[in-house]
């Protein structure tokens, strides 16, 4: 993207609006051009309205005669490196999004709000030439003095808040700058402080951690899958290949899940790294704190960045490996606005950058594993679990034609009684949040639909609410059915609060403590409601998927699947998948610590084979038949898929345009054995938020075949007026819904 010319005026930006294409501007009033530099953001107008955009580019003309002028300068020194913004644009092309956007999506939100950067710049305090040269017992008689000299010497430049940190008084460094040995200068910010857990010894590595490590040298690109049964220690070859990369003078970027990133693991990175500086980047921080952690990040400022799925789009100057743990998880795919996966980026930021980069997960997506199988990446194995435990033994519990107490068959509830009992702790996972996922009457058989979806109101009992899980829509909970007036109503079904009653009554001598989204509005409540598990005494957890990451319990030794069987039967090809990571990585919960552990599953279908080769075989195998089922049903990841979806209020308009979206790519590739196209069809969730959704798929042999197709679509899908109507192309899609 380099400019060439004599006088490169014309100012090309990246605003943040949903077209695919670069914007010229000429610069802000009375500025120096010298001032300006890719990467540094700018106030536009645009339309009516005021907007960041960031230089991409400076060029000597512009196609366009009459340009307007950018209002302002806003940061003054670039935001973004060059690596990041190839980057960012690679990945504008490769999902068909507005450039813009993912600049948008790269930024925290004060940034992208147009906060200066200069805002959170800190304070440093570093030797001058005369304090460099200073003997070392020279102030020997001042010992404070003396120990801050030393400090600067053996670290190097510290900031203010660093500084305050270890005690230094302004008065000590007050006298030091009289002495002209110091002096202050300004420099990147530092990330907020992450409060560590008490340090303990590193362990010894394993044999097989020792290969894994090995077979990753951190001085080039490699991708590698880590497939490393539950508990086998993967997280102990992260925090090592960490400290190599650190050692080496560069930044680690580590991505975690959603669920996973909770102050657990902070605490656990931060007591391995006491002298490092952590960033954290996640939707808990306050606006001012995250913008302070991504800009120590693009700094160059952080030697270690952890975080969620949006992390894998900040500037990393000093990258030297990329590390996704639990890769699998649906989380590292954006949903909706530029729809990317974090995970597949984390390949090509690795390769840009010529570091290693390794994803990690007891249960692997079918793409990576298929990626390792077919030797694209290194396959790298732990089979055993770290330390004494021992995999957990798992049973199946035929529940069709059983006498269920809320769902529950009575040997189940006389196993977690026997646990308690013995002094430890049980889990429950239930799938379904709530205390019933539908309200029905006796009498005229009238159900509580959601008015905006297609879908039943959940039941809250305790809030005396019905609720829909995909709007959000809220109604108070109803005593009569407002169709007849009959009172009989009944709950259909069960969910988490329903269970919690009545394990809650039969074991009340001990806490239960319920996990799930209406229990845990922020991480630090998900810490605080698990802190009575992690002491250790006897406890019952009962929860969603929460339950099933990343959370490192030694005292669990009994886990209880309430019900194995809804992901088997569903129209989404990946549900089997995610059952089966589900049911496994929950599985993986039991027997951490020297307790051996025990896994009871429900089902009404113990023959079904699918669930059969996880339980018996667990979930290696089963992955593999599953690979082999895609094969034959031409299915990603041997196929690549790419969806057009569109939704709208009136669902004529959203079929109309979705059939003239495939007339058109067929137009310019047609089916063949190579290149399907499906549809238009209903999502799953065929009306949401009062919008009918549909979608067309198409699946190709080579994701080449899908670029030029879906950028052609992008073009003229762009000269859609219908203002009702949203569309948006979903590379790599990984939801039907
Ligand atoms: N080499 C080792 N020797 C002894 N203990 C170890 C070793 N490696 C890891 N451990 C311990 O084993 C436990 C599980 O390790 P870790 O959390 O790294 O596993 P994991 O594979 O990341 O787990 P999961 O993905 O299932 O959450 C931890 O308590 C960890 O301290
Ligand atoms: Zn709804």
């Amino acid at each position: 993207m380099a400019s060439d010319g004599a006088n490169p005026a014309i100012l090309r930006l990246a605003v943040p609006v949903p077209l695919r294409r670069l914007f010229d501007y000429l610069p802000p009033e009375g500025i120096d051009l010298s001032t300006l530099s890719p990467g540094q953001r700018l106030w536009v107008p645009f339309g009516g309205r005021k907007l960041v955009a960031v230089l991409v580019d400076m060029v000597p003309e512009s196609p366009l005669a009459q340009l307007k002028p950018a209002l302002e300068l806003i940061d003054s020194a670039p935001v973004f490196d060059g690596c990041c913004r190839d980057f960012l644009h690679w990945a504008a092309d490769y999902y068909q999004a507005p450039v813009g956007e993912l600049y948008a999506a790269a930024l925290p939100a004060a940034l992208r709000k147009g906060k200066p950067a200069d805002h959170w710049a800190e304070q440093w305090l570093q030797l001058t030439t005369e304090g460099k040269g200073l003997p070392e017992t020279a102030l020997s008689r001042a010992p404070k003095q003396q120990a801050l000299l030393q400090l600067l010497l053996e670290r190097g430049r510290q900031s203010r808040t660093q500084l305050k940190a270890l005690d230094h008084s302004t008065a000590t460094i007050r006298a030091l700058q009289d002495r002209g040995l110091v002096e202050w200068i300004a420099g990147p910010t530092v990330p907020p402080a992450i409060p560590a857990a008490e340090a303990t010894a590193p362990p010894e590595l394993n044999e097989e951690q020792r290969q894994v490590l090995d077979a990753i040298p951190v001085d080039r690109f490699s991708a590698s899958l880590l497939e490393g049964t539950t508990g086998s220690g993967k997280t102990e070859v992260y925090l090592r290949l960490m400290e190599q990369v650190l050692t080496g003078g560069k930044q680690a970027l580590l991505l975690v899940p959603e669920i996973g990133l909770t102050p657990q693991t902070l605490r656990r990175i931060a007591a391995r790294f006491p002298d490092r500086s952590i960033a954290a980047l996640h939707s808990g921080l306050a606006e001012g704190e995250r913008a302070q952690a991504w800009l120590s990040a693009a700094a160059g400022q952080a030697d270690i960045v952890i975080g969620t799925r949006s992390a894998i789009l900040t500037p990393l100057p000093r990258l030297g490996a990329v590390i996704v743990d639990e890769e699998h998880d649906g989380s590292f795919k954006q949903q909706d606005g530029v729809r990317y996966s974090a995970r597949d980026l984390a390949m090509v930021l690795g390769r840009n950058a010529g570091v290693p980069v390794l994803l990690g997960s007891a249960t692997p997506s079918l793409e990576s594993l298929h990626n390792a199988l077919s030797g694209r990446y290194q396959h790298l194995r732990l089979r055993q679990r770290a330390g004494n435990a021992r995999p957990p033994q798992i049973h199946l519990v035929p529940t069709l034609g059983q006498q269920l107490e809320e769902g529950f068959a009575p040997q189940v509830l006389r196993h977690i009684g026997e646990t308690l009992a013995r002094g430890e702790q049980a889990l429950v996972f239930i799938n379904r949040r709530g205390f019933a996922p539908a309200l029905t009457c006796d009498d005229c058989g009238w159900l509580a639909d959601c008015p905006h979806c297609s879908s039943k109101l959940t039941m809250h009992r305790r809030q005396r609410q019905l609720r829909c899980h995909h709007c959000d829509y809220r109604r108070s909970l109803v005593d009569s059915c407002p169709q007849c007036h009959s009172r009989s109503l009944s709950a259909l079904g069960g969910g988490t609060e329903r269970s919690e009653e009545l394990l809650a009554r039969r074991f009340a001598d001990y806490p239960v403590i319920r996990v799930d989204r209406d229990t845990t509005a922020s991480k630090q409540a998900l810490d605080r409601l698990l802190a009575p598990a992690r002491d250790g005494k006897p406890c019952l957890l009962l929860g969603t998927q929460m339950l099933a990451k990343g959370h490192h319990l030694p005292r669990v030794t009994l886990v209880v699947i309430q019900d194995a069987d809804g992901g088997l039967f569903s129209a989404d090809f990946r549900a089997p998948e995610r059952t089966g990571q589900l049911l496994e990585q929950v599985a993986g919960r039991a027997g951490r610590g020297d307790l051996p552990g025990r896994v009871l599953v429900q089902s009404r279908y113990p023959e079904h084979p699918l669930l059969q080769l996880l339980l018996e075989k667990g979930y290696g195998p089963f992955a593999r038949q599953l690979l082999r089922d895609r094969a034959v049903a031409q299915l990603p990841p041997l196929r690549a898929m790419a969806l057009v979806r569109a939704e709208c209020e009136e669902p004529r308009w959203a079929e109309e345009f979705l059939e003239t979206a495939r007339t058109q790519m067929q137009a310019l590739a047609p089916p063949s054995p190579q290149l399907s196209y499906l549809g238009p069809v209903p999502a799953l969730l065929e009306r949401k938020s009062g919008r009918f959704r549909f979608y067309v798929q198409i699946t190709a042999e080579k994701r080449g075949q899908l670029q030029p197709l879906l950028a052609r679509l992008c073009q003229w899908a762009e000269g859609n007026r219908n203002r009702r109507l949203r569309w948006a192309v979903d590379m790599d899609a990984q939801e039907l819904s």
